[in-house]
């Protein structure tokens, strides 16, 4: 059984920051964790790669070669991704044993996780392979400061549930830069009327209908709620770490040995 955080999100968001900081924390209390790659157009990192899809293909020669733009260039490394789930990336998981740990950084074109099946395909090959897998979806707080956009970003992260059917934490990423921490509750468990009294005021009426529903899209599912994730503060780190962990239930299996092995057996 290994484990895995697939981490996705808009362009920007922090996802490649994230992973280096969990990685960060990850060796300061001596646990293991391997970051992969899986970005074809990322350049420079903060963190070990530990698989790397450049390996395989990288968006530079598909431009230069097959004379693509970037974000045509990078669906079609991910489609070549998916081609090759069986010798690629089932080599590269041979290195890596039962219980460990992987965290996926992943493009942010939002594409990905709303109607190209390649992330699809990945996890369920990672789920035959024995991996529990838990989405975590990165959102920029700045996205706070218009609530149009913090709508269409719970509407990627919906978009990223429905089509992942995954255990799934959603982060509200770069808390450092949030100074007025007044309407924060508002975003992080969105509700039907605050929110759509804010869409009102910010767009036409003719918008009315539209946003309603929406704002209780949102709010109905209970499932767009997001965890402030604060990098300066390894508290924070710990908090999100934990939370993930339990979605895909690390180190249970571990407790629950223990406990077996201890526990006197009755007779
Ligand atoms: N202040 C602050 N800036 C951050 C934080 N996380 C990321 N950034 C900045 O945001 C920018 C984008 O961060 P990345 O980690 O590259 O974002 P990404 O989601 O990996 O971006 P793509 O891979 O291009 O989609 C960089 O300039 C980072 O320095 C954070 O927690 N606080
Ligand atoms: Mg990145």
């Amino acid at each position: 059984m290994g484990y895995a955080q697939l981490v996705i999100g808009p362009a920007g968001s922090g996802k490649s920051t994230y992973c280096s900081s969990l990685y960060q924390h990850c060796e300061a209390v001596q646990r293991t964790v391997h970051i992969v790659n899986l970005d074809p157009a990322a350049e420079k990192f903060d963190y070990p790669v530990a698989m790397d899809i450049r390996e395989l293909i990288s968006l530079d020669d598909v431009m230069e070669e097959l004379g693509f733009g970037p974000n045509g260039g990078l669906i079609y490394c991910m489609e070549h991704l998916q081609e090759n789930l069986d010798d690629w990336l089932e080599e590269e998981l041979e290195n890596y044993l039962d219980d460990d740990y992987l965290v996926f950084d992943c493009p942010g074109q939002i594409e990905l996780f709303s109607h190209v099946p390649v992330l699809k395909n990945f996890v369920e090959h990672l789920q035959r392979k024995n991996f529990k897998v838990c989405v975590v979806y990165l959102l920029d707080s700045q996205f706070m400061t218009d609530v149009t956009k913090y709508i269409s970003g719970c509407m990627a992260s919906l978009s990223a549930m429905v089509q992942l059917e995954l255990p799934h934490v959603n982060i509200l990423s770069k808390m450092d830069l949030v100074t007025d921490r007044s309407g924060l509750k508002n975003y992080l468990n969105p509700e039907a009327p605050i929110l759509l009294s804010q869409l009102n005021q910010h767009m036409p009426p003719s918008f009315a209908k539209l946003n309603k529903v929406l704002a209780e899209l949102v709010d109905d599912f209970s499932m767009v709620n997001f965890v402030p994730l604060d990098l300066r503060k390894e508290s924070s780190i710990q908090y999100v770490l934990s939370l993930i962990d339990n979605c895909i239930q690390y180190g249970e299996d571990a407790d629950v040995k223990i406990r077996d092995f201890d526990e006197p057996e009755d007779d």
